[in-house]
């Protein structure tokens, strides 16, 4: 088993505080996507656990062998981690073949082990005869990945590997990297500054926020039931309406709706949180409850500033609609949600 167990890990540098009591358990053969801001920490985390750098506090074990912050610190080299890097770090001079058996022991570098994990991260073998820079970024990613893999590693760290990727490339990239991923069943970790990619990594989502982690758990739940408000708008387009709480739900300028979670630990001013997903909005409508102050069209997606009943205050809504050209400035409209509300202190 490679249960990866990072336990109230704390690293300065300079005397700045870079990671602040964090503790994060990845389980045997399971993924987790660590997102956050860039600076919040990520790399450091990783580095941390490949062994190039140490915990000045805190310890980090895998399969229940301590490697760092114990009596004894495991080198990098025998922690039995592997490690792809942003850019993939391939060596030039080599060709993607040698790349991938790079890490294996000598005697192993003519198995079947190339052929067998160039394929598992859809590499042809026509291709390993070539050098790193007749490859495209996508295919310099997934050998890096091979190379990573080749040893057999029970843990796999990807320090944003598909950023340098663009759109389409990046998203083939990631489920070809997801699926070799899952078939070698290998410990894995993602660091991402991107929601999206963290959302749809795998098992555990754990967001980073200055040095420490604000919340862990299962991408769905996470995604349901974000702690915070700045968890909630980190994670996707959030809309917050001002609302007041009675019996249990929540009243808006726009109906009653029933309360999913409360995360207000006293009285005074509260805002629901309300996703795109859950909104109508119709320009037509002979019955407006509010008013569109401002927009920007992003394709088919809207964002918008609308004043709402008898309340000043502008709220930003995002909206995905079929005929944006319906909508503009100045226009009175009717907004309207359906489902729950996540409830935080205003
Ligand atoms: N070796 C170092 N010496 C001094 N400061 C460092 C060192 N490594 C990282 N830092 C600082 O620690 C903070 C966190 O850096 P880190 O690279 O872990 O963040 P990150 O979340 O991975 O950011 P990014 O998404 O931009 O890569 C930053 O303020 C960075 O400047």
């Amino acid at each position: 088993m490679s249960t990866l167990i990072v336990t109230d890990v704390t690293k300065q540098f300079g005397g700045q505080p870079v990671l602040q009591n964090v503790t994060l358990t990845v389980p045997s053969g399971s993924r987790t996507s660590v997102v956050g801001a860039s600076g919040s920490g990520k790399s450091t985390l990783l580095r941390l656990i490949a062994g190039f750098d140490d915990p000045d506090a805190g310890q980090i074990s895998l399969g229940g062998v301590p490697l760092a912050g114990g009596v004894s610190t495991v080198p990098a080299h025998r922690r039995g981690v592997g490690y792809v890097a942003q850019d993939g770090a391939l060596f030039p001079h080599l060709t993607v073949g040698q790349n991938i058996v790079f890490g294996l022991p000598r005697s192993a570098r003519r198995s079947a082990r190339v052929a067998e994990v160039a394929a598992l991260v859809a590499i042809g073998t026509d291709l390993l005869g070539r050098y790193p820079h007749e490859l495209s970024g996508g295919q310099q990613q997934r050998v890096a990945l091979a190379r990573a893999l080749a040893p057999e590693p029970q843990v796999v760290l990807l320090d944003e590997p598909f950023s340098a990727l663009d759109t389409g490339l990046r998203a083939y990239t990631r489920r070809a990297v997801i699926a070799a991923l899952e078939q070698s069943r290998v410990t894995t970790i993602l660091v991402t500054h991107d929601q999206e990619e963290a959302l749809s990594f795998g098992d555990q989502i754990a967001i980073i926020d200055g040095g420490r982690i604000s919340q862990a758990g299962p991408p769905a739940l996470v995604f349901d039931n974000p702690h915070t408000a700045g968890i909630a708008e980190f994670l996707g387009d959030a809309i917050f309406i001002p609302c007041e709480v009675v019996g249990g739900e929540s009243h808006t300028v726009l109906g009653s709706h029933p309360i999913r979670h409360d995360h207000r630990t006293a009285g005074g001013p509260a805002q629901a949180l309300v996703r795109p997903a859950q909104l109508t909005i119709d320009s037509e409508s002979a019955s407006p409850n509010a008013q569109i102050i401002d927009m920007q069209s992003v394709g088919s997606k809207l964002n918008l500033t609308v004043t709402m009943g008898s309340n000043e205050q502008p709220v930003h809504l995002s909206y995905i609609t079929s005929a944006p050209e319906r909508f503009r400035a100045g226009q009175h409209a009717r907004v309207h949600f359906i489902g729950g509300v996540v409830v935080y202190p205003a």
